[in-house]
């Protein structure tokens, strides 16, 4: 009999998994409460990743007279171009109902039983939803997270707003403050000041994007301040809505106005009174789900992926701890979870994208290593493309040459991170990423120059 697999969730962290296994040949059902692909697609992701595609396009159209672009009757095409938000939202919600669609039928066409409803384990080995039970061999939970919400800053859903409540906007806020500097904070920020409204954001770290490389945020910080967001560093400690809009009362007393205030502090776990506890699965002080490499939880044949278990909060890992969950309770070859491999990419304009390890792992790991850093202005295509930001930083061994891992801040990076993404995942040196012919022109050129400018004269047989 094949193996059966009820999997809870239909976000990145269930649905590739129940793709893999069904290739495998279990007999796969998913359960999902609101719909395919999870707040990835619903909410998340997909619909950010599409207003920030707007925000993109309006900054390389408000440059167009700079290449030369004219209306055809001579006149200039005009910067203070604006956007139409309703459009815009109305596009976002089209191509993710789109995104859900064609989820929903690669599931069907591979067989996958796909049941509507809200599921909780009801002991290791058995799902329920509603008054059916299903039995299963094994249960991958993939329950995913949702919006922290801070005491006394609670959302209305109309000017004090979650990520996932923008896209009824119909006009642009006026004055979009946004409290939480972390990623979802910034690349909103960012996309709403480009988009046209007044930004003002709440630090509470001592940077914007505290995680991610100074260099990188530092460029970023400079960027956004000079596109006329306002920064205040602190905390809120209470948002209410006013005649006018909103105001954001600071730990310190300070208070700040605006129009509406999109809360971005972070997620909680879906793991509370799903019987997750009942079945011998533990939660760790944040209601995460305690996960080993390869996804398994404390309870025997319960596995977990996805932003439910906070290993890394990204639609890539949670696909790749599904997969692996699979992949090792079907008895298939499993490669553990390696989080020094992880690509990720912050989307504002321009992108910061990552790969391995950073800098500051480095130094706490007490490895030998160097840094090669150079700014994309000075590459040529980028000069052609009126590219006048950014830079590509390379770590590599300082004896072996082994890359560690790279930054890039520019346009597209999510894209030119590619390579240095598979230099780190195969072990590759400096040499072997300088060795491998880019075009010319491209952006690629400095990424090469980056690691060639690592090379040891001599010390080609170290790192052969
Ligand atoms: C604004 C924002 C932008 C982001 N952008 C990116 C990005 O660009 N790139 C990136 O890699 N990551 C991004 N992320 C992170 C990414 O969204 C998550 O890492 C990803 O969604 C995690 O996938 P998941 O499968 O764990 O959970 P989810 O996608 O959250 O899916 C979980 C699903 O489980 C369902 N569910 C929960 N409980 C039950 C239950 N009891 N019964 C049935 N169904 C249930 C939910 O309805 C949901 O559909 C972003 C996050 C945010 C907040
Ligand atoms: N492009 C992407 O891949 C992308 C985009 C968005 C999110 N994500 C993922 O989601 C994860 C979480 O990111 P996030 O930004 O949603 O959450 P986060 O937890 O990383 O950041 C929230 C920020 O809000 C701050 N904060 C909390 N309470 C506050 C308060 N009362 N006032 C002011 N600030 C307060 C926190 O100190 C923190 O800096 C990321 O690490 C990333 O893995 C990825």
């Amino acid at each position: 009999m094949s193996p059966r697999i009820v999997i809870i969730g239909g976000g990145p962290g269930g649905y590739e998994a129940a793709l893999v296994a069904t290739k495998a040949g279990a007999d796969v059902t998913l359960v999902e409460r609101h719909g395919l692909g999870g707040n990835a697609v619903l909410t998340d992701v997909v619909p950010s990743k599409t207003v920030i595609a707007t925000a993109e396009w309006l900054t390389i159209a408000g440059r167009a007279s700079e290449l030369g672009i004219r209306r055809r009757d001579g006149g200039e095409i005009a910067r203070d171009l604006t956007v139409d938000m309703g459009q815009v939202n109305a596009r976002v919600k089209a191509l993710v109902r789109k995104q859900s669609g064609d989820i929903a039928a690669r599931l069907e066409k591979n067989g996958v039983d796909v049941r509507t409803g809200v599921a909780r384990l009801d002991g290791p080995h058995r799902v329920a939803v509603g008054d059916d039970a299903i039995d299963a061999d094994a249960v991958l939970l993939a329950v995913g997270a949702r919006p922290r919400v801070v005491p006394g800053c609670e959302p209305d859903g109309e000017r004090i707003l979650t990520w996932t409540q923008l896209y009824d906007l119909d006009a642009l806020p006026e004055h979009l403050i946004v409290v939480g500097s972390g990623v979802t904070g910034a690349e909103f920020a960012g996309a709403y000041r480009l988009l046209g409204s007044e930004v003002t954001l709440v630090a509470s770290k001592d940077r914007v994007l505290a995680r991610e490389d100074p260099d990188a945020s530092a460029h970023l910080t400079r960027v956004f301040v000079e596109r006329g967001m306002h920064l205040v560093g602190g905390r809120a400690a209470r948002v209410e809505r006013t005649d006018q809009g909103v105001a954001v009362t600071l730990e310190d007393g300070a208070v700040l106005e605006g129009s509406h205030c999109l809360m971005a502090v972070g997620s909680v776990p879906n793991t509370e009174g799903i019987g997750l506890e009942e079945a011998g699965v533990e939660l760790d002080e944040r209601g995460l789900i305690r996960v080993d490499r390869v996804s398994r939880t404390t309870a025997r044949s319960v596995y977990a992926a996805g932003d439910c278990t906070g290993v890394l909060p990204l639609a890539s890992v949670a696909a790749t701890q599904g997969r692996i969950a699979m992949a090792h309770t079907l008895g298939d070859a499993v490669t553990p979870l390696d989080l020094g491999l992880v690509a990720s990419n912050v989307f504002t304009v321009p992108e910061i994208a990552a790969v391995g390890a950073s800098e500051a792992e480095l130094k706490a790991r007490g490895l030998f290593y160097e840094v090669s850093t150079l700014d994309l202005a000075r590459n040529p295509r980028a000069k052609m493309l009126g590219i006048d930001e950014g830079f590509i930083k390379v770590f590599g061994h300082t004896v072996t040459g082994q890359v560690f891992g790279a930054v890039i801040v520019g346009p597209r990076a999510s894209e030119h991170i590619y390579p240095l993404s598979l230099a780190v995942a195969h072990h590759l040196t400096v040499d072997d990423v300088a060795a491998a012919f880019t075009v010319y022109p491209s952006l690629s050129g400095t990424l090469s120059e980056a690691a060639r400018r690592l090379h040891r004269m001599g010390e080609g047989d170290a790192r052969a």
